[in-house]
């Protein structure tokens, strides 16, 4: 068995937070950040581990490295400065299950998953190389040898074994790469919650639990946004028909979520998935021109060019209109299109989806919204709201 760790709690967002106070050199940010998550796994590790347990200093001299990391200055690319920071999150969280484990009998050997997970030079969201990946995971495990490995999810690193990291969330596809090279009988995900339900909980309060679905069902949620599974989790599995199960932590026993070939039938229910926090941008040519693909091809190169990810898009015959996360390098993606284009764009806005949509969800999810835009297919319904509260009942 491998097991994949991912960073501790919301140990990537503090992470986050030093990153970005040490890349803008805000010394005050950077002790109050570093102190938060110091804080949080020590209050962790003291009450797992006796004072005197050698563990303790192994701790202590992690939280120094990460200390000493931020005291260096950063350079000027954000995205690299990122990695080698924020991945701290799991080389942490990875030391403290597998030492603790170790110590209440379940052996295990912790790796290095930067040893095994190769990729390009992508920071923030790096490419598995798959074929380095495969002959050094094979050359660092061996099963007649350990029955137990844990190791980071979210982390690899480069052929220069320069850290880089996955794509937020990225743990899911950390243990779907492994599980595809090592050819894996399933691959078990462990969450907050009895399986992949049919919205988040913490926004629909009627969420209900999908029993079974199949690999490119899965993958359309996923690609809609549905942050239960990373988008990138499910092809390494299905490409090698892999089971994933989707269990819940808090109580084993639960049967969770299976999602497995295409004979797993089709959605019995209408399942939503809300993203927040979108910026909705029309985009039209300056001089009153049609959209053309020829525009359209220029369009896709900005957003290729600045790495943004588009949720939604629509064209009509003056303006091409897009709904994208609204994150923190929207301003330079921008001021890129408003080179050659006239910009409008609409914050406060989110990307409500539904798949598998009846009359009835449709109403019962936009009555009261005000609808900004609206896309409907046979199978999704697709609509950008104004941010408003969500009152079921
Ligand atoms: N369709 C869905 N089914 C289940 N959980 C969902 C769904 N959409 C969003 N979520 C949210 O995903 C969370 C679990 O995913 P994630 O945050 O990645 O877990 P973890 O951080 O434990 O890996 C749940 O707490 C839930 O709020
Ligand atoms: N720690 C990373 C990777 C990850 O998968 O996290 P989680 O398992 O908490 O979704 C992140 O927060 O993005």
């Amino acid at each position: 068995m491998v097991v994949v760790v991912s960073a501790m709690g919301k140990t990537t967002n503090a992470m986050e937070k030093l990153t970005e106070a040490f890349v803008q050199q805000n010394p005050v940010q950077m002790k109050t950040s570093f102190e938060a998550i110091f804080d949080y796994h020590n209050q962790i590790v003291r009450k797992l581990f006796e004072k005197d347990d050698p563990f303790m200093s192994k701790f202590d001299q992690l939280l120094k490295t990460l200390w000493e990391r931020v005291q260096l200055n950063p350079g000027l690319n954000y995205d690299f400065e990122y990695d080698q920071i924020v991945s701290f999150g799991e080389i942490i969280s990875t030391h403290i299950v597998s030492a603790y484990a170790n110590s209440i009998g379940i052996a295990n050997q912790w790796l290095d998953v930067r040893h095994l997970i190769k990729t390009d030079e992508s920071y923030r969201d790096a490419n598995v190389n798959w074929d380095l990946s495969s002959q050094f995971v094979h050359d660092n495990i061996d099963f007649k040898q350990q029955q137990v490995y844990i190791t980071q999810g979210f982390i690899g690193s480069t052929i220069n074994n320069i850290t880089t990291t996955l794509g937020r969330e990225g743990s899911d596809y950390s243990g779907a790469v492994l599980a595809h090279v090592l050819n894996a009988d399933s691959l078990s995900i462990w969450k907050d919650v009895p399986g992949v339900l049919n919205a988040d909980p913490r926004w629909y309060p009627f969420a209900q639990k999908l029993k079974e679905i199949s690999y490119s069902e899965a993958v359309e949620l996923a690609y809609y946004g549905a942050q239960v599974i990373h988008p990138k989790t499910l092809k390494p599995l299905q490409n090698k028909n892999i089971p994933l199960f989707v269990k819940s932590f808090l109580d084993e026993e639960l049967e969770g979520t299976v999602i497995r070939t295409e004979e797993s039938g089709e959605l019995d229910v209408p399942v939503y998935i809300l993203k927040q926090d979108q910026l909705f941008i029309t985009i039209s040519p300056k001089d009153f021109s049609f959209i053309l693909e020829d525009n359209l091809s220029d369009i896709f190169a900005i957003f290729s060019r600045n790495r943004i990810k588009i949720n939604l898009m629509q064209n009509s015959a003056l303006n091409f209109t897009v709904c994208v996360n609204n994150v923190r390098d929207i301003s330079k993606l921008i001021s890129d299109l408003q080179k050659d284009f006239v910009v409008k764009y609409n914050e406060q806005v989110e990307l409500l989806t539904i798949r598998n949509y009846t009359d009835a969800s449709i109403q019962e999810m936009i009555q009261g919204k005000e609808v900004v835009d609206s896309q409907l297919s046979r199978k999704t319904a697709r609509f950008v709201v104004k941010e408003s509260a969500w009152l079921f009942h």
